[in-house]
């Protein structure tokens, strides 16, 4: 078991990466006496979820699957399903599935009685090595992704690379887009390191995933640690990728794409536009293009019907979370491991390249 704790003052955690048998007994310690309430979505309960609720003897309450489950009425229902099961401020919330359970779990524990314990037990790739961790909670609104949401850091993440198993291809290449990333933020050794075992990590290579969870994990608990709320800037690193991948899934239609397949297009572009602007070098822009690209992950925006889209996407990015003062904010980067956040884009110029980047 690899243990990793993200230290955050006054709600430290820790993060264990191994069999989900083996820590049971910290889940029942934590729910003290009461009973936990398991929170999953039909195709992982059926997979994953029996054995677990009767170890914890958890009651388990179903979400619909995938993205749709990040809506109000879904969020409404769980709260209902939390009031009539009279769950107490001490019932450990257990959430079992993607990051779309995890992000919807997280926000209903956030505000039922002011805040339960979550436990989230990550099923994905993408949950294992991002969502479960950091406290990002939230469902879409309005057409818009992760409008409405808290932070409310989990009480503890087991994550089991063993239910990685039985996830489809698809999925395991829109997470490892999430995992490439912590590379190309400020780690170049760990991109190389992707350049060279990414394909095992796809194949079910176990050693290799068990790595590839535990560099993004030990990553995110660093960056996440220094700016747990995200207003110093520092977490903004996280996003690499996500103003241009947001703008797509809600273009497209919020759950028309998967999130990390958005994501690896996404850092694409903001590897390509920091080219075009002279601060980055064509040859890591390539680089990055021909990883995501030989893991299948899509890396133009032709790909996927989005060419000249230019206002249109320009328009989402002008809604995103990380803009202030009226400024259009996005990552950028000055090659792979040093992406930084520009707070003052032109986005007439940001369109433009949109509509010139096929
Ligand atoms: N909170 C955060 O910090 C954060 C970080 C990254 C992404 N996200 C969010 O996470 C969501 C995407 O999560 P995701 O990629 O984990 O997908 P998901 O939760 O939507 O699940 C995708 C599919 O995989 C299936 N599945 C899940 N685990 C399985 C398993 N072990 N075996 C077989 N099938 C399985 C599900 O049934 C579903 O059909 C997006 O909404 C994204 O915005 C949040
Ligand atoms: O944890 C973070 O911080 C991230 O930005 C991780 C992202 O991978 C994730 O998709 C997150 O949900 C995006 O958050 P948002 O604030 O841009 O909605
Ligand atoms: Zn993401």
């Amino acid at each position: 078991m690899t243990v990793i704790r993200v230290d955050l003052p006054q709600r430290s955690y820790e993060v264990l990466i191994g069999a989900v048998e083996a820590s049971i007994d910290r889940i029942q310690d934590l729910a003290r006496g009461t009973a936990p309430i398991l929170v999953s979505e039909p195709r992982v309960f059926a997979l994953h979820g029996t054995a677990i609720a009767d170890a914890l003897g958890a009651d388990p309450i179903l979400v619909p699957e995938g993205e749709s489950a990040k809506d109000w009425t879904n969020l409404y229902q769980l709260l209902a399903g939390l009031a009539e099961r009279n769950a107490s401020r001490d019932t450990p919330i257990v959430a079992l599935g993607g990051g779309s359970v995890g992000d919807l779990a997280g926000l209903a524990a956030a505000l039922f009685k002011r805040g339960c314990p979550i436990v989230h037990l990550p099923t994905t790739l993408l949950a294992q090595a991002d969502s479960a961790i950091g406290g990002k909670t939230a469902i879409d609104a309005f057409g818009e992704k992760n409008l409405i949401g808290t932070f409310h850091q989990p009480a503890l993440v087991v994550a089991d690379p063993a239910f990685l198993d039985t996830l489809d291809p698809t999925q395991l290449r829109s997470g490892y887009a999430e995992v490439v990333k912590y590379g190309l933020i400020d780690d170049p050794a760990f991109f190389a390191w992707c350049e060279a075992n990414g394909r095992g990590v796809l194949a079910g290579h176990r050693d290799l995933r068990h790595q590839a969870i535990t560099s993004a994990v030990r990553a995110k608990a660093r960056i996440v640690v220094e700016d747990f709320e995200d207003r110093r800037g520092r977490r903004a690193l996280l996003n690499l990728g996500h103003s241009f991948g947001h703008a797509i899934e809600a273009e497209r239609g919020i759950g028309a794409m998967l999130h990390g397949e958005a994501v690896a297009l996404g850092i694409v572009l903001a590897f390509r536009l920091s080219s075009e602007l002279g601060i980055c070098p064509a040859t890591d822009t390539e680089r990055v293009a021909s990883h995501f690209s030989a893991c299948g992950l899509p890396t133009r925006l032709a790909d996927i019907g989005l060419s000249k889209r230019g206002m249109e996407l320009t328009r989402w990015i002008g809604r995103d979370k990380k803009n202030s003062a009226g400024r259009c904010a996005l990552v950028l980067t000055r090659g792979i491991g040093r992406a930084f956040l520009e707070q003052a884009v032109d986005t007439q110029r940001l369109a433009a390249f949109l509509d010139s980047a096929s």
